[in-house]
């Protein structure tokens, strides 16, 4: 950067000395004005100095004064004519100095601005400088410390290196000591083994005796390793042989299996495509504390059938009269049945689901008459499994339900596991998947939803090759039944957390776990695919439809919908009508699939021991008995490859 011109230091100087001679000669004009008004209005003013007399350029040298006498007019004339071309003289100079100022102030304003701009151009430089500067000094340091680090490093190398030659060197002194040790050894042995030969060769004479005896035992057991191979031999063949039949004994296996299962179906066919256990539950704790009376049920020995007693007055009022009214199913389990006694009649059932049929199990029954007891067991209540957090192990275990009382569900899916695994043997490879699907109100809900879910999602039924879909619904790939615990805790939170607008939404609800079963035989090429559906119907008594109201009357007419149009899906089954009314409702529709031809169903009647639900358990069981005079068809395996 080219530095502004050098300042003008003459035309500066100059200025300043005309300026201080001017002001000079201003105050002197001053003095000399009022000191001759002062002293006299007629004496002539002295001559006026002007710039050009301070300096002494151009001016006539001052004139000695005489005082005018007062008659001299023209004398006096002529002086004040000398006075006013003084001032005259002094005005021109002022102007002069006040044009030269001008001129200066002018220059010196520009000079101060080329300055500025000079002092803001230094001042970039030397920015730029300084920030050069400090990257120069950060690159500086940057290059002393990747010295320091490289000399450092070297350094260590040089340590290292040090220390390994020394190692090194360690090393070769002790193995030259170790040589120096094994050759005195090697020397000692050597005598002994001279001293050795020296003994062998004496003995060798006498010796000679010794290996005829030797050689001649060495023979017979050359003969004996002869018959041990020739025996080897035989063995083998004979292994290849068992081999055979192994194969033999193994394909005999399959073929049984698949002989068992088509025997399993004839014998499922011939107890009936649909069936109905009855099952009564006993009376609870709190129940025997309020002293509830029990109902009055006979049960028969032969465990299919149940009588109950219905007392009522005479026309007189005179006295009781009983009525007996029987019913008869393919099972009745009175209160002491337990849970492994009950799915003991149904573990055939589950199996065929594994075969490639689709399975239906329902529960009804009216509120609180242990459908739910039946279908999961005896877990937490929905008020304590909202508390329990699902992914945490410890929690789950803590709230597992007890062995005795885990319900189909939970059996069910064990069974299917054992089984699964046992047929792995025979080429079998099985895969599963779980949905948990709520119906309230002719509404779906997902329980399987995790706890951020969407709540206003609208759950679509789809059907397609041979399945049923329920849109944006959660399906878990079921790996190992213990995953079925954590299924049932979550959907009985699920089921929590909307009772809390609706009382007793679980009663009012249809409950629909679906185990969608794959199975592929890579040895025999065979393949099945059935379903489980265990279905926990809503309650069934029977509301005073004309008391409803509102929410109330609207879930009723919902669930009697749904259960009658179950009832006439089952009859138009039996009449084998052209029409079956799947799509009257969700229940029927959801279950479509598995509610026909190509099924199996069980019905559980679950009932109430006591007096005060009298009504209702003859109702379940006429429901139930009307259900078991239904024959659905003949159930047909899913299509497969083969067998
Ligand atoms: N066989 C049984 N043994 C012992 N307790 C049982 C049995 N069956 C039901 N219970 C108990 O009876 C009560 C009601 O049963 P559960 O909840 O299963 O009835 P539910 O028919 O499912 O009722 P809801 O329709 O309201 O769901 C529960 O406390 C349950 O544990």
């Amino acid at each position: 950067m080219a530095p502004p011109p050098a300042p003008k230091r003459s035309v500066l100087a100059n200025s300043s000395k005309s300026t201080v001679n001017a002001s000079r000669m201003r105050r002197n004009e001053m003095t000399k004005r009022t000191g001759s008004s002062s002293n006299t209005s007629f004496a002539p003013p002295p001559p006026a100095p002007t710039s050009r007399n301070s300096n002494g350029s151009g001016s006539e040298p001052p004139v000695k004064k005489t005082k005018r006498a007062t008659w001299d007019t023209k004398g006096r004339l002529e002086d004040l004519e000398a006075t006013f071309k003084n001032v005259q003289d002094t005005m021109a100079g002022y102007k002069e100095t006040a044009a030269n100022l001008a001129d200066t102030l002018k220059e010196s304003n520009k000079r101060i601005r080329e300055l500025e701009s000079f002092k803001t151009s230094l001042e970039d430089t030397v920015h730029a400088k300084t920030q050069e500067n400090d990257g120069m000094a950060h690159e500086l340091a940057q290059l002393r410390h990747e010295l320091a680090m490289a000399q450092d490093r070297h350094q260590q190398q040089l340590q290292r290196a040090l220390a390994a030659h020394q190692a090194e060197v360690m090393q070769l002194k002790i193995d030259r000591d170790d040589l120096d040790r094994r050759n005195a050894l090697l020397k000692h042995e050597l005598d002994h083994a001279n001293e050795n030969v020296a003994n062998l060769r004496s003995a060798l004479s006498t010796s000679t005796v010794a290996s005829t005896a030797l050689e001649a035992k060495v023979r017979t057991l050359t003969m004996q390793l002869d018959d041990t191979k020739a025996e080897l031999t035989s063995t083998k063949s004979e292994l290849d042989v068992r081999a055979a039949r192994v194969d033999e004994l193994e394909a005999a296996v399959r073929a049984a299996e698949t002989e068992r299962r088509k025997l399993h179906n004839t014998i499922q066919e011939l107890k009936g495509n649909i069936r109905v256990f009855c099952r009564v539950r006993p009376v609870l704790g709190k129940e025997q504390e309020k002293e509830e009376r029990m109902a009055r049920m006979v049960f028969a020995p032969s465990g299919k059938a149940v009588e109950l007693v219905e007392a009522s007055k005479s026309a007189d009022g005179s006295k009781t009269v009983t009525k007996a009214l029987p019913f008869a199913f393919d099972r009745v389990f009175d209160p002491s049945a337990t849970q492994t006694a009950v799915f003991d009649e149904i573990s055939q059932l589950v199996q065929s689901a594994l075969d490639g049929y689709n399975v239906c199990i329902f529960a009804y029954g009216q509120t609180g008459s242990g459908k739910t007891f039946t279908m999961e067991g005896a877990g937490p209540s929905p008020n304590d499994a909202v508390l329990i957090d699902v992914d945490d192990a410890a929690a789950l275990n803590a709230a597992a339900y007890a062995d005795d009382h885990r319900g189909m569900i939970p059996r069910a899916v064990d069974q299917i596991f054992a089984s699964a695994a046992a047929l792995k043997e025979q080429g079998w490879t099985y895969t599963f998947r779980a949905q948990y699907i709520e119906i309230y109100n002719e509404t779906l809900r997902d329980l399987l939803a995790p706890p951020n879910a969407n709540q206003s999602i609208k759950y679509q039924i789809q059907h397609g090759n041979g399945r049923t879909i329920v849109t944006d619904a959660t399906v878990v790939d079921v790996t190992s039944p213990a995953q079925i615990h954590a299924m049932l805790v979550r959907a009985a939170r699920n089921r929590a957390v909307a009772t809390t607008n609706m009382n007793e939404r679980s009663s009012r609800s249809h409950s629909v776990f679906s185990l969608a079963i794959d199975g592929v035989n890579a040895t025999t090429g065979e393949s099945g695919r059935g379903t489980i559906n265990l279905v926990d119907l809503a309650g069934s008594e029977r509301l005073n439809q004309s008391g409803a109201v509102g929410d109330r009357l609207k879930e009723t007419q919902a669930i009697n919908k749904s259960l009658s149009a179950l009832g006439d899906v089952m009859v138009a089954l039996a009449n084998r009508d052209a029409h079956v009314p799947y799509r009257n409702s969700k229940l029927t529709y959801l279950l479509q699939q598995s509610l026909g031809g190509n099924s199996k169903t069980l019905m559980f009647v679950n009932v109430s021991p006591l007096e005060k639900s009298f009504n209702e358990t003859v109702n379940s069981l006429r429901f139930a008995t009307k259900v078991n005079t239904c024959q659905i068809g003949t159930a047909r395996k899913n299509p497969s490859k083969s067998g």
